[in-house]
């Protein structure tokens, strides 16, 4: 995926694609997952005009008051401690943006963070769906460039 990122017009096809559907959504925050939502999250907030919050996976810095969330294992069986600052309001109405969705457990957490400040959950953007019809439905509105389907096998 980090290959993707580092063609020019790949990168800027994608965040114009992550975007598109959201334009006239009222969204007022993206949120992004480390560590390639920041990235993808960082971007589309820019094309929106609205600000960005990070999600961190790890122990990185992250100073000042927090919400937390124990998300359930990923795709990978790893679990991880979700970590938002405490910056969203009740006003604000939230994208989350991330490279790839397939258990949805991250994308669950992360939902948990926003509606736990408070603020509204609107739905998730995806490069890659991966989602089983039952993740989906916890998850707002989704949209996606591909489904894994669509991309089928990497050759040999
Ligand atoms: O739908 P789930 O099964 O919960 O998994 C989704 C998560 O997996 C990927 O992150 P990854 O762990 O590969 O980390 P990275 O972004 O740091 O590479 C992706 O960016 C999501 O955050």
């Amino acid at each position: 995926m980090w290959r993707v990122f580092a063609d020019a017009d790949a990168l800027r096809d994608v965040v114009s694609g992550l975007v598109e559907p959201w334009h006239d959504q009222g969204v007022t925050r993206v949120v992004g997952i480390e560590s390639r939502g920041f990235l993808l999250g960082g971007a589309a907030a820019v094309s929106l005009a609205v600000g960005f919050v990070a999600v961190r996976k790890s122990e990185g810095l992250l100073p000042g008051a927090k919400v937390t969330v124990d998300a359930e294992e990923d795709y990978r069986g790893l679990s991880h401690r979700l970590r938002m600052q405490d910056v969203l309001t009740p006003r604000d109405r939230v994208l989350l943006v991330d490279d790839w969705a397939e258990r949805g457990s991250q994308a669950r957490a992360a939902r948990h963070l926003v509606e736990r400040s408070g603020a509204a959950f609107l739905g998730i953007s995806v490069l890659v769906d991966q989602l089983s019809s039952a993740a989906r439905t916890e998850l707002g509105r989704v949209t996606a460039l591909v489904t894994a389907d669509e991309l089928g096998q990497p050759p040999g």
